[in-house]
């Protein structure tokens, strides 16, 4: 489309249900079994189901005296044991507590555990009891967290350190998960130089890269480098071409309508081209298509459209596409601590952090400047045809949502 037409902008939301069930008619559903201590960010392919109950036997939650409450009658107790965690105590003797401390199984007879601070003991060595007892108190029943048979994953869950400490705690060493999916980063833009060669005129350095190997890494994707791409349209051909073995090919710039932009002329060219000009800003000409046959999400180049994109859009893709089902960043309302006096055509995501309660966004949005979303910690979203005064609420999403 030449000249100053400027088609209708797809609202994100839309652009977001659409790459779902792109992706969910794309699964990367291959498993393999790794060890816990390779299974973090990876996605769980099958259900974790519990081999035995959590906890295996009724254990003192404090430390103190086990007793049974049932046949007590007040009187003052002699010790006939002492259970310490990791043994394996005999009945208890009728008549008798046994001392016990955190985490040692209950002897069998007894029902309830007092903690040591609430008792007196004699010159004979007998326990006082000296505040009323509930039948139970300070005892964990045998599967109280947990049933042998009960499903405490999901398949299709993310596994991060509770879920890894979880599938520990039922004795598991390693687990089922989804294969790595592969995806090419391409760096669009004859202007770009990697860090540490020297820049010549009219270069920049190539940030958009780090950013997003660093990010796709954390994400358990492996990487296939594909360096910078120059503007030419019979070298972006070549290069697409060339990463048929990928499940995803990730690109930056070269989406927009520049004469220098071929990576969405390449994609329509090939005829599957799906999504192209969103309601975004920063991050408008993001395109997805198919080369081939290979998925092709192509970001803006500008380094915080690259950010937000990846971090609304492309990251729940993947995510999807590994059998994740809640994939989109939730976030939380909280009061404007600025005023948006121009209602937008675009939904905007503002680089911002939040002091003494409030949003406050980096002073300088523009697109190319990647050290608004250092200094954020968070974005912060400013919905299309609307305007906000001071105390307004907004959506707030932490990076750290997005990041991990
Ligand atoms: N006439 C119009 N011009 C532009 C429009 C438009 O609608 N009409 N959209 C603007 C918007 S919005 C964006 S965003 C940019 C995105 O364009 P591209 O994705 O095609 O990106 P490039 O033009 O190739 O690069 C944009 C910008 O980012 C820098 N860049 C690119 N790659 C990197 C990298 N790897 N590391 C660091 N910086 C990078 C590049 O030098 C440019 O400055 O288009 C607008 N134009
Ligand atoms: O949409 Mo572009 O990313 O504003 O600069
Ligand atoms: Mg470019």
């Amino acid at each position: 489309m030449m000249g100053g037409e400027q088609p209708g902008l797809l609202p994100v939301e839309e652009a977001l249900a659409r790459l779902m069930s792109l992706a969910e008619a794309a699964p990367i559903d291959e498993t393999e079994r790794v060890a816990l201590a390779d299974a973090d960010g990876r996605v769980l392919a099958e259900p974790l189901v519990a081999a035995l109950d959590l906890p295996p036997w009724a254990n003192s939650a404090m430390d103190g005296y086990a007793l049974r409450l049932a046949d007590w009658q007040g009187e003052p107790l002699p010790v006939s044991q002492r259970i310490l965690a990791g043994s394996a105590p005999g009945p208890l003797q009728p008549g008798s507590c046994a001392r016990i401390f955190t985490g040692a199984p209950l002897p069998a007879g007894a029902d309830t555990v007092e903690m040591q601070e609430n008792v007196e003991l004699d010159e004979q060595g007998r326990v006082h009891f000296r505040e009323p007892l509930k039948p139970g108190q300070n005892v964990r029943a045998q599967g109280q967290e947990t049933r042998t048979g009960d499903q405490v994953l999901a398949a299709g869950t993310r596994l991060g350190p509770i879920e890894l400490g979880l599938a520990a705690s039922l004795g598991v060493a390693e687990l089922a998960v989804r294969r790595r999916p592969r995806v090419a980063v391409l760096s669009t833009g004859d202007e770009l130089v990697e860090p540490g060669l020297p820049l010549g005129p009219g270069q920049i350095y190539n940030s958009n890269r780090r950013l997003l190997i660093a990010w796709l890494q954390r994400l358990g994707c492996a990487v296939v480098d594909g360096g910078i791409l120059a503007d030419d349209l019979e070298q972006t051909r070549a290069a697409l071409g060339g990463l048929s073995h990928v499940d995803l090919i990730l690109s930056t710039g070269g989406v927009s309508v520049g004469e220098a932009d071929y990576l969405g002329v390449a994609l329509r060219e090939a005829g599957e081209l799906s999504l192209w000009k969103l309601a975004i800003k920063p991050g408008k000409p993001l395109t997805f298509g198919c080369f081939r046959g290979v998925p092709v999400l192509g970001l803006p180049g500008n380094p915080a459209s690259t950010l937000v994109t990846f971090g609304l859009l492309a990251r729940p893709y993947l995510l999807r596409r590994l059998g994740v089902q809640r994939v989109a960043p939730l976030g939380f309302a909280m009061p404007a601590g600025f005023s948006w006096g121009k209602p937008g055509k675009r939904r905007e995501y503002l680089r911002a952090r939040l002091e003494n309660g409030r949003v406050v966004p980096y002073p300088n949005q523009s697109s190319g400047v990647l050290r608004s979303a250092a200094w954020a910690e968070g974005i912060a979203e400013v919905l299309e045809g609307t305007t906000l005064a001071e105390g307004d609420s907004l959506r707030f999403i932490p990076l750290s949502e997005l990041l991990g």
